[in-house]
């Protein structure tokens, strides 16, 4: 059987200031190759938290984290991001898109900084990636001229550039009303079941979560169910 994408094992992270409070105790699981996994729980509970450090941002926490069966914990900061930048997908709420760059130059500017792919390699397949998630007649628009779902689909594009092992998502419908929500939520389901990409998202929303592959419900920074 292939390695877990990622593997979770006993993570636990304390915040010191203002009073020091256990915000995660003891978080393990894995995440298998074409797995879509929901991440639920009530506000505060650390979901957010935990998301910041499975994707490498935070390093400042307790137990082990591995991406492909590689130790990610104790790296420095530089491999760390050039992991995320090769390996890592992200999708936010809010789509951080640049109004000064039309939504294929948007696509594609990951795939420039990794620098592996030519110009003309990124085009084609932010083209490709464009005709996946119905948004090709976009690509010479700016963000701004577009529908908050429309945007929300140019991130996804744009998080899939670098072929990611894992797109990791925080409320990436939170901003979306509900026929959006759904457009998005089809895309990742398309692109787990049919490409066999690995999905790891943070949601408030339970309809979306209930048709995920595999639900992790948080309570005060423990898993409690999975
Ligand atoms: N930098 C920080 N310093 C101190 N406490 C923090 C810090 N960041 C978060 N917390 C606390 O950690 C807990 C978990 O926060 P986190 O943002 O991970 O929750 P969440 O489950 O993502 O919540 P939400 O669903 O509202 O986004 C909360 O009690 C929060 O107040």
């Amino acid at each position: 059987m292939s390695l877990p994408i990622l593997e979770a094992k006993q993570i636990c992270k304390q915040f010191k200031d203002p009073v020091a409070i256990n915000v995660l105790n003891d978080i393990s699981f894995s995440v298998n190759k074409g797995e879509f996994v929901s991440v639920i729980g009530k506000s505060g509970c650390g979901k957010s938290t935990l998301l910041y450090i499975l994707s490498t941002m935070d390093t400042d926490y307790q137990g082990e984290l591995l991406i492909d069966g590689e130790r990610m914990t104790g790296r420095k900061d530089h491999e760390l991001a050039s992991v995320r930048n090769e390996k890592i997908g992200f999708v936010f709420q809010f789509h951080y898109l640049l109004n000064e760059f039309s939504v294929l130059q948007n696509i594609i500017l990951p795939g420039q900084k990794l620098n592996k792919k030519s110009l003309g390699e990124l085009e084609n397949r932010a083209m490709e990636l464009m005709k996946i998630l119905g948004i090709q007649k976009l690509s010479n628009k700016k963000p701004n001229q577009l529908s908050g779902g429309e945007k929300q689909r140019v991130a996804i594009a744009r998080a899939l550039i670098n072929e990611p092992h894992i797109i990791m998502g925080d409320e990436p419908t939170g901003n979306l009303d509900k026929k959006n929500s759904e457009i998005v939520f089809d895309i990742f389901n398309q692109l787990s079941a049919e490409l066999g990409q690995s999905l790891l998202i943070v949601t408030h929303d339970p309809e979306f979560a209930a048709r995920t592959s595999r639900i992790i419900e948080m309570e005060d920074g423990r898993i409690i169910r999975q």
